[in-house]
């Protein structure tokens, strides 16, 4: 797998520093709040939601979603497809939305839509990784952890066609890899 990267944009260690910041804002923003409700997005967001609601000091609940819109290629199919819904009545709740990668937002732009329209009380997006470079429409992030170029990335929970989900840093792929 090594031998497939080309770059490591972000360590184990730096990762671990991001994700405990973020997790301090999150139990700032919603001290107020009895509880909230983790949305991942199924694959790539579970290695980032596994640590980061671990430093959450808030009670969390957990859900998880599963969509579909790369396939196997390097390009967003730019139709989305939810292949798993919620297992949870979402009305009423505080939710935040965790993601691996933001590249064209039309994943998130989906979801957002989707996740709205069930009477929810408050909606927010985390997002590990964002590259703004692809964007194809309009979303606001609420915490963000990297901006990051527009090259393809592996590593922490993310994939290419299923492979690289357990190296333990972020990494530009070799573009041999994909080809
Ligand atoms: O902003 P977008 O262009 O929509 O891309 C972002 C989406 O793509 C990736 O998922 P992918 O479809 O690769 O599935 P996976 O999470 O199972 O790896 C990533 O986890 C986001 O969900
Ligand atoms: O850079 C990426 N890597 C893996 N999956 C992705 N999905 C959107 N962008 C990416």
């Amino acid at each position: 797998m090594k031998k497939d990267v080309e770059e490591i944009l972000f360590t184990k260690d730096e990762i671990a520093k991001k994700v405990k910041e973020i997790g301090m804002q999150i139990t700032k923003d919603y001290k107020d709040k009895n509880e909230i409700l983790v949305v991942g997005v199924l694959k790539g967001a579970n290695v980032f939601l596994g640590d980061l609601i671990r430093e959450v000091n808030i009670p969390v609940y957990v859900d998880f979603m599963a969509v579909s819109s790369y396939g196997q290629s390097t390009e967003s199919s730019g139709v989305v497809r939810i292949i798993k819904d919620l297992d949870t009545d979402i009305e009423g709740k505080h939710v935040i939305i965790v993601e691996d990668i933001v590249d064209t937002g039309l994943t998130l732009k989906y979801l957002t839509e989707n996740l709205m329209s069930r009477k929810l009380e408050s909606l927010k997006i985390c997002a590990l990784l964002d590259k703004p470079e692809r964007r194809k429409c309009n979303i606001s992030l609420d915490y963000i952890g990297f901006n990051i170029p527009d090259k393809f990335i592996v590593g922490y929970g993310i994939d290419y066609a299923e492979r690289y989900r357990n190296l333990p840093y972020i990494a530009v792929l070799k573009e041999e890899a994909y080809q």
